[in-house]
C-alpha cells in the first residue's frame, strides 16, 4: 500500500502521476479494442433474454403437469388434442380446488367465500410463467357484497419445503437457516401446548359420546361460541396478504385415511404440517376434493376475552360435528398435531380401531413393538433404533389389519441432543426440518442443543423418511410387545418389569410419569403426573373405553406388556441419576429379541412387579432399585409414597367396568400396589 499510495506520514493519498485521479477528474480507462472495434465484456454465449425480468423468468420452469396425458398418439394433431384435453381437465380440477379453498375460508354470515388467488402477492407479474395465467389461477364468487368480499385472498397451496423456507426467511421474524440446513424458528410466547385452553363443542351427539367432567381434557363450549371464534379466525386470515393451505392425509392405513386441510398464517406452520402429516402425491392432491377435517390456525391473533367461556387470550376449539378446529392466540405448532390426534381419538374408536399415544417400530423379522409414555419418557428416542424399522414415533392406530402410523413425520425433543447417543435424530436435522426455539451461534449458525434460554421444550419436526430405516408405508403387523415407559424421578420403579395383562391395564390406565418440574431453583421433589392412557390430554372418550380395546387386542394377539423406567436410579432426583440411555437400549433389545421373556424373575415388594435378575450389557445390581439406594429407609419411604399416589389416582376408576365381564375389572383393581 505505502509503496504506491502512501505519503511520508503514512497517510493515504492518491498520486496524480499514477493516472488514477487527475486534477480534471477521472482519467480514461484504456480498453483493448477488438478487430471490428466493438468492446466485449465476455466471450461466453449470450443469455436468451432481452431484459432482467425475462432473464429471471427463465430460471423457473413450470412443474410437470400432474394429469397424465393418456392416449397421446404419435400424430402431432392427436397429441396436441390430448394435451388440450389434459389441460382442460387440469383447469377444471384447479378451479375446483380454489372453489373448495374459498368455501373453507367463507364467513358463515356472508353469502359467499372470498376471492382466492393462487400464489404469493409479492410475485412480480413478469415472474408469472405465461402458462400460469389461465382462468384457474383465481376464483371469484358471484356476489361481492362487502369490502372484505371484494378483496382477494392469496393462497399459498401445498408449497414445497424450499418455497416455505423462502417465505419464512423473507417474512417471518426469527427464521434462520442453521449450519446443518434446518430452519430455526420461534413459536412465540407459547413454547408448549395450552391444555387448559382446549375446548370441545358439547352438542346433542358429543354430550353422550365424550368424556366430560372431572379428569377429562374436554372443556366444554357451545356451538354458538365456537362459531364466534371461527368467524374471528376466518376474518383474520382473510384480512392477511396471504394464507397457507395444506391439504394432506392422516393414517397410513388406506382404508381409514383421513383428509385434512390446514389453513394458517405462517410458513412455519405450513412447513411443520408438511413434515408432520402424510404428504399426498401430485395425483392424490388433484383428486383431493373436500377435506374430512379443517384447521383454522390464526396463530398470534388472540381470541376475544369478552367472548363467553374465554379465560385467556388463547383458545383451541374443536367442533366434531362441523369437523373443524380453530386456533387463536398461540403459535405453538404442536397444537395442530395434537389437535388432529384428538380428532383421531374420536373417529377411530367409532370404527373399532384403537388410537394410541405411542411410538412403534419393527424388527427385521416383523416383530412389532409399541412404546407408550407421556411427554419426555422416550417414545421418539427409543422407537428410533438403528437396528429396527421405524413405523412412527408418536401416534398410531391398531386395527384388525395391524398397526399404522397416523402421521408422516416425527417430532423429537432436542434438549441435550447428542450426536453419539441419538445419531439418527441428529442426522435428520437437515434441510427441510423445522427446529423450534433452539439457540444457535449468531455467526456460524451452529445449534447449541444444551441451551435452554428460550425453553427446555426445544423440538425438531422432520418427515419420517429422514430416518434412514423408516418403514414406508408406515404400517406393520400386530404388536408382539407393548412397552409402557415411565420417567420415574422418584427412582423407585425398576428399570424393567414384565407385566401380566391386568398389570398392563393398571399401568396403562394410570399413565404415570414423574419429571422434575421446570428449571426453577429450589425444586427438589419430583412431580408425579398421572395421565390416563398415557395421553389424557388427547383422549375424547372415557379412558376405560381405550383400555378395554387394548386388553382385547393384546389378549387376542398374545402381546406381552412391559414397564420400563427411563428415569432415576440410585435415589430420587438430586441424589441418583437418570438411567443411562445405553442401558435402556440394552433392556429394550432384550425385550425385542425375546431373551427377556425367558429370564429368571423375582417379585418386588409393594408394586408386586416381576423383575429379571440379569440382562446382557446391564449391571445386574441396578435391576432392583432397592440395591441402588444407599439410604434403605429413604428408599422404602419413597416407594410407599409413590404407591400412595398411585392408589389415590386410581380411586376414580374403581367404579368403572372395563371390558365385557367384571373379571378384568377386578383383576385390574388388584394389580396395583399392595401395602
Ligand atoms: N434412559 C433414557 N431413555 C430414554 N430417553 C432418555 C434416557 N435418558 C435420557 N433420555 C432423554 O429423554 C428424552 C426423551 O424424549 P422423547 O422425545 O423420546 O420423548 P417422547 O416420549 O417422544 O415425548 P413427546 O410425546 O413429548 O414427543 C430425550 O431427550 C432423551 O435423550
Ligand atoms: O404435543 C406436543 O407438543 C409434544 C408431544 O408430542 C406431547 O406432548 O406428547
Ligand atoms: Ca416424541
Ligand atoms: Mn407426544
Amino acid at each position: 500500500m505505502a509503496s504506491n499510495g502512501g505519503n511520508n506520514n503514512g497517510e493515504f493519498s492518491f498520486n496524480a502521476n499514477l493516472g488514477v485521479v487527475g486534477r480534471k477528474g477521472l482519467a480514461k480507462i484504456q480498453t483493448h479494442k477488438s478487430k471490428n472495434g466493438i468492446c466485449h465484456d465476455d466471450s461466453g454465449p449470450a443469455v436468451k433474454a432481452q431484459t432482467i425480468d425475462e432473464l429471471h423468468s427463465l430460471q423457473k420452469k413450470k412443474s410437470a403437469p400432474t394429469t397424465p396425458i393418456k392416449d397421446a398418439g404419435q400424430g402431432g394433431a392427436a397429441f396436441a388434442a390430448a394435451v388440450a384435453v389434459a389441460q382442460a381437465a387440469d383447469d377444471v380440477k384447479q378451479r375446483q380446488q380454489l372453489q373448495s379453498i374459498s368455501a373453507s375460508l367463507a364467513s358463515l354470515t356472508r353469502e359467499t367465500g372470498p376471492k382466492v388467488v393462487r400464489g404469493d402477492p409479492a410475485r412480480k407479474a413478469s415472474e408469472t410463467p405465461k402458462a400460469h395465467v389461465g382462468h384457474h389461477d383465481y376464483f371469484t364468487p358471484e356476489l361481492s357484497i362487502s369490502d372484505s368480499a371484494l378483496k382477494f385472498t392469496h393462497v399459498l397451496y401445498n408449497l414445497s419445503q424450499a418455497e416455505l423456507y423462502e417465505q419464512a426467511i423473507k417474512y417471518e421474524y426469527g427464521s434462520f437457516i442453521t449450519s446443518s440446513g434446518a430452519l430455526a424458528t420461534l413459536s412465540g410466547a407459547k413454547t408448549g401446548r395450552s391444555p387448559r385452553d382446549k375446548r370441545v363443542v358439547r352438542d346433542e351427539t358429543t354430550e353422550d359420546e365424550l368424556w366430560w367432567g372431572k379428569g377429562s381434557p374436554n372443556i366444554e363450549m357451545d356451538e354458538h361460541t365456537f362459531l364466534v371464534n371461527r368467524e374471528r379466525a376466518v376474518d383474520y386470515l382473510n384480512s392477511l396478504d396471504k394464507v397457507f393451505v395444506n391439504d394432506q392425509f392422516l393414517n397410513w392405513d388406506p382404508e381409514h385415511r383421513i383428509k385434512v386441510r390446514i389453513v394458517s398464517a405462517r410458513a412455519y406452520h405450513s412447513l411443520f404440517m408438511h413434515n408432520m402429516c402424510i404428504r399426498p402425491t401430485p395425483e392424490e392432491l388433484e383428486d383431493f376434493g373436500t377435506p374430512d377435517f379443517t384447521i383454522y390456525n390464526a396463530g398470534m391473533f388472540p381470541c376475544n376475552r369478552y367472548t363467553h367461556y374465554m379465560t385467556s387470550s388463547t383458545s383451541i376449539d374443536l367442533n366434531l360435528s362441523r369437523r373443524e378446529m380453530v386456533i387463536l392466540g398461540t403459535q405453538y405448532a404442536g397444537e395442530m398435531k395434537k389437535g388432529l390426534f384428538s380428532v383421531m381419538h374420536y373417529l377411530m374408536p367409532k370404527r373399532q380401531i384403537l388410537s394410541l399415544h405411542s411410538g412403534c417400530n419393527m424388527g427385521k423379522d416383523g416383530d412389532v413393538a409399541l412404546f407408550f409414555g407421556l411427554s419426555g419418557t422416550g417414545k421418539t428416542t427409543l422407537s428410533t433404533d438403528h437396528n429396527r424399522l421405524l413405523i412412527g414415533d408418536d401416534e398410531h392406530c391398531w386395527s384388525e389389519n395391524g398397526v399404522s402410523n397416523i402421521e408422516g413425520g416425527c417430532y423429537a425433543k432436542c434438549i441435550d441432543l447428542s450426536r453419539v447417543k441419538e445419531p439418527d435424530i441428529w442426522n435428520a436435522i437437515k434441510f427441510g426440518t423445522v427446529l423450534e426455539n433452539v439457540v444457535f451461534d449468531e455467526h456460524t449458525r451452529e445449534v447449541d442443543y444444551t441451551d435452554k434460554s428460550v425453553t427446555e421444550n426445544t423440538r425438531a419436526a422432520y418427515p419420517i423418511e429422514y430416518i434412514p430405516n423408516a418403514k414406508i408405508p408406515c404400517v406393520g403387523p400386530h404388536p408382539k410387545n407393548v412397552i409402557l415407559l415411565a420417567c420415574d424421578a422418584f427412582g423407585v420403579l425398576p428399570p424393567v418389569s414384565k407385566l401380566n395383562l391386568a398389570q398392563t391395564m393398571y399401568h396403562f390406565i394410570s399413565g404415570y410419569t414423574a419429571l422434575v418440574a421446570g428449571t426453577e431453583d429450589g425444586i427438589k421433589e419430583p412431580q408425579a403426573t398421572f395421565s390416563a392412557c398415557f395421553g389424557a390430554a388427547f383422549i375424547m372418550l372415557h379412558p376405560t373405553k381405550y383400555a378395554a380395546m387394548l386388553a382385547e387386542k393384546m389378549q387376542k394377539q398374545g402381546a406381552t406388556g412391559w414397564l420400563v423406567n427411563t428415569g432415576w436410579s440410585g435415589g430420587s432426583y438430586g441424589v441418583g441419576n437418570r438411567i443411562k440411555l445405553p442401558y435402556t437400549r440394552k433392556i429394550i433389545d432384550a425385550i425385542h429379541s425375546g431373551c427377556l421373556l425367558n429370564a429368571t424373575y423375582t417379585t418386588t415388594e409393594v408394586f408386586g412387579l416381576e423383575i429379571p435378575t440379569a440382562i446382557e450389557g446391564v449391571p445386574s445390581e441396578i435391576l432392583d432399585p432397592a440395591n441402588t439406594w444407599s439410604d434403605k429407609a429413604a428408599h422404602k419411604e419413597t416407594l410407599l409414597k409413590l404407591a400412595g399416589l398411585f392408589k389415590k389416582n386410581f380411586e376414580v376408576f374403581a367404579n368403572y367396568k372395563i371390558g365385557k365381564d367384571n373379571k378384568l375389572t377386578e383383576g385390574i383393581l388388584a394389580a396395583g400396589p399392595n401395602f
